[in-house]
């Protein structure tokens, strides 16, 4: 099936969100969109899946008008979303979220579903995108990868002609980003029509046939991948050039110093739940410590024991030298210790509220006992420019942001407590490119600063680029130290967590 898209418009409000927009999906062809933050990108992928209707511009499928009255109408039309974020129902198992929409499909004549004959269906689809999940495993208890594989699972589920994924390997790893880029190129294979937006230009130029590049809004050009360079697209997307590394340079060794500085966090046998086991380490004032593994090997857990989520079971951690055994995560905030999670809208931020009450709620600044408004405008406005956050204002709601403009509205929040320890899960998790480049050089220069960060990370070259020493973690123990992070490829990292 072939989806026209010509011009396409769509306003929030002040915000021109898709200005002129067109693109052509065709059978058998994947088709990247890659722009910034607050690019139209989610936006266009909604209007193609009848999430959103467009002010104006047209629309066809296969020659007929097209023109969904929701996502379900979209679907039934053969055109199916993963949407950004997560949207799973944590109340129901993995396979009634897969079937959620078509459970009537199981119901046998007294009424009730044959669960049996829906799981087994679930597992087909679960085991094509590699995915190792057990189909009656409660949602609640999953991680967001896997989440994010049970959304991709129910999309396919309705058995499309069209697949629209927004960023989709955002939230899964290694493992399961190369499994998902196997389904997009066997789908293709088939004659399917794939629609994907990712920041990785890695992962576009691995399996997109085209690509359409969209900037503030409006269409640049759509190309063939073959035919653009990485360095072209950047720059048509960010509108100049980049550097050739994003990652800024390590800081060259001082010979008179110590190799290095005084230890900020010592964690010493500590065991977490059935995540963690017997782990030890330690973080210095000025480093950055990697934690490399698969989803469940344990990094979760030890930053939930360190910012005061979970108990530890066994074990013990010391905070620059006193004992630490942080019983809430406002205490740990407190201590100076700031939490980027990985689920930013359930766990990061309230999306109801304000970009500025987001930024300054771990750590108001007041006057006597009451909130000191002036300041936190001051605070946030000084956040906003430093992160490149994109809104309309301080007080704009979180809920007008687009994905990567929240994740900087998290990393900003870390950053307003003044940390003397930054635990960073996934931190530039849907941020683009160019935004990404600056965050690496906000979290060196905090770390030249005397912070310590321990960085967890799904993206290995992030890892690589950022990281001076490295962990690798799997099913809960440590299995490999690397000591200078600067020497080692990802195929060295990837052999120690599987
Ligand atoms: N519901 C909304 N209300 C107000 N503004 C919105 C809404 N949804 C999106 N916008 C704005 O529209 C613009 C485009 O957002 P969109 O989510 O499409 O960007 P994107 O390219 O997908 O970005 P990202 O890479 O960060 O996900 C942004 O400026 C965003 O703030």
């Amino acid at each position: 099936m072939t989806l026209t898209a010509s011009n396409l418009r769509k306003t929030y409000g002040q915000t021109r969100a898709v200005d002129g927009v067109s693109v052509v999906l065709r059978p058998g062809i994947v088709h990247a969109i890659v722009g910034e933050n607050g690019a139209g990108k989610s936006t266009t992928l909604r209007m193609l899946a009848g999430a959103e209707r467009p002010d104006s511009g047209e629309m066809t499928l296969d020659d007929a008008r097209y023109a969904p009255p929701s996502v379900i109408g979209a679907a039934a039309l053969g055109v199916s979303l993963v949407y950004q974020e997560i949207t799973i129902n944590r109340s129901l198992s993995v396979a009634e979220n897969i079937f959620i929409d078509r459970l009537r499909q199981f119901t046998g004549r007294l009424g009730l579903i044959d669960r049996r004959r829906m799981e087994g269906a679930a597992q087909t689809i679960l085991e094509r995108i590699g995915a190792q999940i057990s189909v009656s495993a409660e949602t609640g208890r999953l991680n967001l990868g896997e989440l994010k594989c049970i959304e991709i699972a129910r999309a396919l589920s309705t058995d499309p002609k069209i697949l629209l994924l927004d960023e989709s390997t955002a939230y899964l790893d290694h493992r399961e980003v190369q499994a998902v880029l196997r389904v997009i190129s066997e789908l293709k294979g088939q004659g399917m029509t794939v629609a994907f937006v990712s920041h990785h230009l890695d992962e576009v130029i691995a399996v997109a046939d085209e690509l359409t590049i969209l900037k503030d809004g409006q269409f640049v050009g759509t190309y063939r991948t073959a035919e653009i360079e990485p360095h072209e697209i950047h720059r048509r997307m960010v509108g100049r050039e980049l550097a050739k590394s994003i990652y800024p340079p390590r800081p060259a060794k001082d010979p008179g110093k110590a190799a290095r500085g005084s230890v900020v966090l010592e964690v010493s046998d500590v065991a977490v739940g059935r995540e963690l086991s017997n782990v030890s380490l330690d973080v210095c004032g000025g480093e950055i410590l990697g934690l490399a593994g698969l989803k469940g090997a344990g990094a979760e857990a030890l930053f939930a024991a360190i910012c005061g989520d979970l108990p530890m079971r066994q074990g013990s951690m010391t905070l620059a030298g006193e004992p630490y055994a942080p019983s809430t995560p406002t205490f740990a905030w407190r201590q100076g210790v700031a939490h980027l999670p990985g689920d930013r809208n359930n766990e990061g931020l309230i999306a109801e509220f304000s970009v500025l009450d987001n930024l300054v709620m771990a750590h108001p600044p007041h006057h006597g006992p009451l909130f000191d408004r002036a300041a936190a405008i001051a605070i946030a406005r000084d956040l906003i420019a430093q992160v490149g956050i994109k809104t309309q204002g301080v007080d704009a709601s979180c809920r007008s942001l687009s994905g990567g403009n929240l994740q900087k509205v998290v990393i900003g929040k870390c950053l307003a407590v003044g940390p003397r320890l930054l635990l960073l899960n996934n931190p530039t998790r849907g941020v683009d490119v160019g935004a990404r480049a600056e965050i690496y050089r906000i979290i060196r220069q905090k770390a030249a600063q005397g912070v310590a960060v321990i960085l967890s990370s799904e993206d290995m070259s992030e890892l690589i680029g950022m990281s001076d020493r490295l962990l690798v973690l799997r099913q809960g123990y440590v299995t490999h130290r690397i000591e200078n992070a600067a020497d080692v490829t990802e195929h060295d990292i990837i052999g120690h967590m599987a």
